[in-house]
């Protein structure tokens, strides 16, 4: 046996597919709003902020496939903000959950190369198990994020549909070759992803909020679909969205559940009835 094939990581796509398997395919997304923090009873400082996490990763990560923390607002605490981010990435994956970055980089390459370095590479302290990550300057500019995931057995999730109104202007325009941008980048991840069992690293953001994806999903890979709860989709949504590729889906929860707290039994409660509706509704 060669000393790589001792030491080649799981890759990101058969994780993902174990976790979902195994827990499901929630994903549940740790997004500290000012008005959470307040409606938790919590000051809006790095002391709420620090508590409110620590609830979120106690009640969750040993149960939910995925857990999303949105780096923005960690940002706004500035350096202790980030050092709440790293304690969360660190606890949520030693309990067992799949961290994703929801960070959306996106840049030319070689600064590309250094978000990838910030959240792809093993020994960074913000090594997450994939990260979001925008297409919008060029698939290609992608490089060096989707080839430091694949040195990791990370993975990354494309911006290709996203959940909110004002992206259908740019991402349903059409493409110089025909066809929407969306799903030029839809294409790139299927190339990427060709020939992965049981399911590819690249994954495509999809908004569960679009009624009808009217694009090819088949990218052999995991669809990740917020929208669910506060931006108003439901589970019920996800076939009409998704059709014959809804097997692949990871729906996205975040105010939906995090409302629910601060009791940690309530959060549990939350994430557990969404899990219950996309199990029915990925069943019928
Ligand atoms: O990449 C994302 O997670 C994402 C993509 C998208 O198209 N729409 C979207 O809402 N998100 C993120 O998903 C979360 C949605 O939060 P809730 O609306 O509270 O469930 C936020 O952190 C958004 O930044």
């Amino acid at each position: 046996m060669t000393s790589s094939a001792i030491t080649a990581p799981e890759p990101f796509g058969a994780r993902l597919r174990h976790a979902m398997d195994t827990r499901g395919p929630l994903c549940v997304g740790i997004d500290p709003h000012a008005s959470l923090l307040q409606a938790w009873g919590l000051s809006d400082d790095i002391a709420g902020l620090e508590r409110f996490t620590r609830t979120c990763v106690e009640a969750l990560a040993d149960r939910v496939a995925v857990l999303k923390p949105q780096s923005a607002f960690f940002e706004r605490f500035g350096s202790r903000g980030i050092a709440v981010l790293e304690k969360a990435v660190e606890e949520a994956r030693a309990a067992g959950a799949l961290v994703l970055m929801d960070a959306k980089r996106g840049d030319i390459g070689s600064t590309m190369g250094a978000y990838a370095a910030a959240f792809l590479d093993k020994d960074s302290p913000l090594f997450s198990d994939a990260l979001t990550v925008s297409p919008y300057l060029g698939f290609e500019s992608l490089r060096p994020a989707l080839d430091a995931a694949a040195v990791s057995g990370a993975g990354v999730f494309v911006l290709a549909l996203t959940s909110n109104p004002e992206g259908a202007e740019v991402q349903r325009a059409t493409a110089a070759g025909g066809g929407s941008l969306a799903q030029v980048m839809l294409d790139h991840m299927a190339a990427e992803n060709a020939g992965a069992a049981p399911l590819g690293s690249v994954g495509a953001v999809v908004g569960a909020t679009l009624g009808d994806a009217r694009a090819d999903l088949a990218i052999n890979g995991p669809l990740l679909a917020p929208g669910i709860g506060a931006q108003g989709a439901t589970p019920a949504d996800l076939p009409g969205v998704f059709g014959d590729s809804v097997r692949n889906v990871v729906p996205a929860v975040s105010r939906g559940v995090l409302t629910a707290g601060p009791d940690t039994g309530a959060l549990r409660d939350a994430a557990a009835r969404f899990a219950d509706e996309v199990r029915t509704a990925v069943a019928n």
